[in-house]
C-alpha cells in the first residue's frame, strides 16, 4: 500500500475529489522535499482534461481518494536540485502526465516513458517512495526535472498549460503515423473537444486537409471559421457520412464516450488507419468488415514521451499554436466540470490556480 514518507513536509494547499461524487473541495497535504533530480515549481495554471473528470468520479474503477486531479501544469520554477541544473530558479515550465519511469528500459532508452511498464502518473500513480502522487490542481509540485519540459517564452502559461496533455496526445500519434514533414493528407477528427480542437490546429499547422467529424452540427461554423477546418461532417447524418466514404488518410478519435468505429472506419481509404485516444469507461464497438473491406488499422496511443513533448512545445512556440482556453477561479472548479461533462465547453478549461485572474 502507498505510505507517505518521512520527507513529505512540504506542505501544499489544493484541490481534490473525496469520492465519487467527483465533487471537488479544498485541500491540504504535503509533498515531499525537493529532492536531487526535483524541481519545486509554483503552479500558475492548470488544464482540466477529460480524464481529471474520469478520475474524479472513479469512472475507470482505479481512483484512490482523495485524488488532486490536474495533469496540464505550468509554472514558474522556484527551487532546483543540485542534479537538475539544466532548469533554474524563474523558468518557465511545464509537466505533463508523466511523474517517473524507470529510465533503464528499451522505451525509456527511446524517450517513450510513456511505454514504460513502471511508468507512474502525475496524480493517482504510486511514486518510488511509496507516496501517492498528487497532481496540479495545487499551488506547489514537486518534479523529477526528467518529465519537465520548458515552455517558449513567447507562449501565454494559460493557453499553452492544455499542451501538456491535450497537445501532446494528438502529437505523438499524428508524429508516430507520418503526419508530420509530409503535408496534403486528407486527416480526421472525431470530437471537437480539448483534444480534438487541438489536433485540427496541428492538422493544418502541418499542412493537411482536416475534416472535422461531430454530433453537433453547431460547431461546424466555428470549426471552420475559428481552428481553420476545411471540411465538417456531422457524424450523425447519414448522408454526409455516405458521401465521405474512403476519402481520409488518417483519422483521430478523441471521443471520450462508448461509441462505434464502424460508421467511423468506413471514411478511411483502403489501408488507412484510425488511432483512437479517447478512453471511454465502456468498450469501444469494432464491427469487423469495415476493417476487413478496407484492410484498415486502428491504433491506440497514450500521451507521448518527453523528447516529443518538448518538440511539440517548440514547434508551437515556433508556428505560435496555443489552446483556445477558458480561464476560471478555483472556486468555480465544480461547474468547470459540469459544463465539461455536458460537452459545454470551447475548448478546454484552464484553471487560474495563482490566482491572477482575480487581480484584474
Ligand atoms: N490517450 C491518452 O493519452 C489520453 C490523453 C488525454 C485524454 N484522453 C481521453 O480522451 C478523451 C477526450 O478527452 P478531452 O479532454 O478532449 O475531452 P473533451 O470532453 O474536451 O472532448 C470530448 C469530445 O467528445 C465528444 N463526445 C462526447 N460524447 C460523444 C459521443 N457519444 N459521440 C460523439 N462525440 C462525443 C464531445 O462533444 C467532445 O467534443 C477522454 O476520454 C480522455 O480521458 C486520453
Ligand atoms: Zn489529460
Ligand atoms: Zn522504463
Amino acid at each position: 500500500m502507498a505510505q507517505e514518507t518521512q520527507n513529505h513536509t512540504l506542505s501544499v494547499s489544493g484541490w481534490a475529489a473525496y469520492d465519487s461524487s467527483g465533487e471537488i473541495k479544498p485541500y491540504t497535504f504535503k509533498r515531499r522535499e525537493n529532492g536531487v533530480n526535483d524541481v519545486t515549481i509554483e503552479v500558475l495554471y492548470c488544464g482540466i482534461c477529460h480524464t481529471d473528470l474520469h478520475y474524479a468520479k472513479n469512472e475507470w474503477g482505479i481512483t484512490m481518494y482523495p485524488v488532486v486531479p490536474g495533469h496540464e501544469i505550468t509554472g514558474v520554477v522556484i527551487k532546483v536540485g543540485c542534479n537538475a541544473g539544466k532548469f533554474k530558479i524563474g523558468d518557465r515550465v511545464g509537466v505533463g502526465c508523466l511523474a517517473a519511469s524507470c529510465l533503464k528500459c528499451e522505451f525509456c532508452a527511446d524517450s517513450q516513458e510513456n511505454y514504460c511498464d513502471q511508468m507512474q502518473f502525475t496524480y493517482n500513480g504510486i511514486f518510488w517512495d511509496g507516496s501517492i502522487t498528487y497532481g496540479g490542481y495545487s499551488n506547489v509540485i514537486v518534479a523529477d526535472y526528467r518529465y519537465v519540459v520548458r515552455i517558449p517564452e513567447n507562449l501565454p502559461m494559460d493557453s499553452v498549460a492544455p499542451l501538456l496533455c491535450a497537445g501532446i496526445t494528438v502529437f505523438s500519434p499524428l508524429k508516430d503515423n507520418g503526419m508530420l514533414g509530409s503535408p496534403g493528407k486528407k486527416m480526421g477528427v472525431v470530437g471537437l473537444g480539448g483534444l480534438g480542437h487541438v489536433a485540427v490546429k496541428f492538422g493544418k499547422a502541418f499542412g493537411h486537409h482536416v475534416t472535422v467529424l461531430s454530433t453537433s452540427p453547431s460547431k461546424e461554423t466555428e470549426a471552420k471559421g475559428r481552428l481553420g477546418a476545411d471540411d465538417f461532417i456531422v457524424s450523425t447524418n447519414s448522408q454526409q457520412m455516405q458521401a465521405g466514404k474512403r476519402s481520409l488518410d488518417f483519422i483521430l478519435d478523441t471521443v471520450s464516450a462508448q461509441h462505434s468505429l464502424g460508421p467511423i472506419l468506413e471514411l478511411l481509404k483502403v489501408d488507412g488507419t484510425l488511432v483512437t485516444v479517447g478512453a471511454p469507461d465502456q468498450p469501444l464497438e469494432l464491427p469487423s468488415f469495415p476493417l476487413i473491406f478496407g484492410k484498415r488499422s486502428v491504433k491506440g496511443s497514450m500521451t507521448g514521451g518527453m523528447r516529443d513533448t518538448q518538440e511539440m512545445m517548440d514547434l508551437c512556440g515556433k508556428h505560435n499554436i496555443t489552446c483556445d482556453v477558458e480561464v476560471i477561479a478555483p472556486d468555480t472548479i465544480n461547474e468547470a466540470m459540469d459544463r465539461l461533462a455536458k460537452n459545454d465547453v470551447r475548448y478546454r478549461f484552464v484553471i487560474d490556480i495563482a490566482g491572477r485572474i482575480s487581480n484584474i
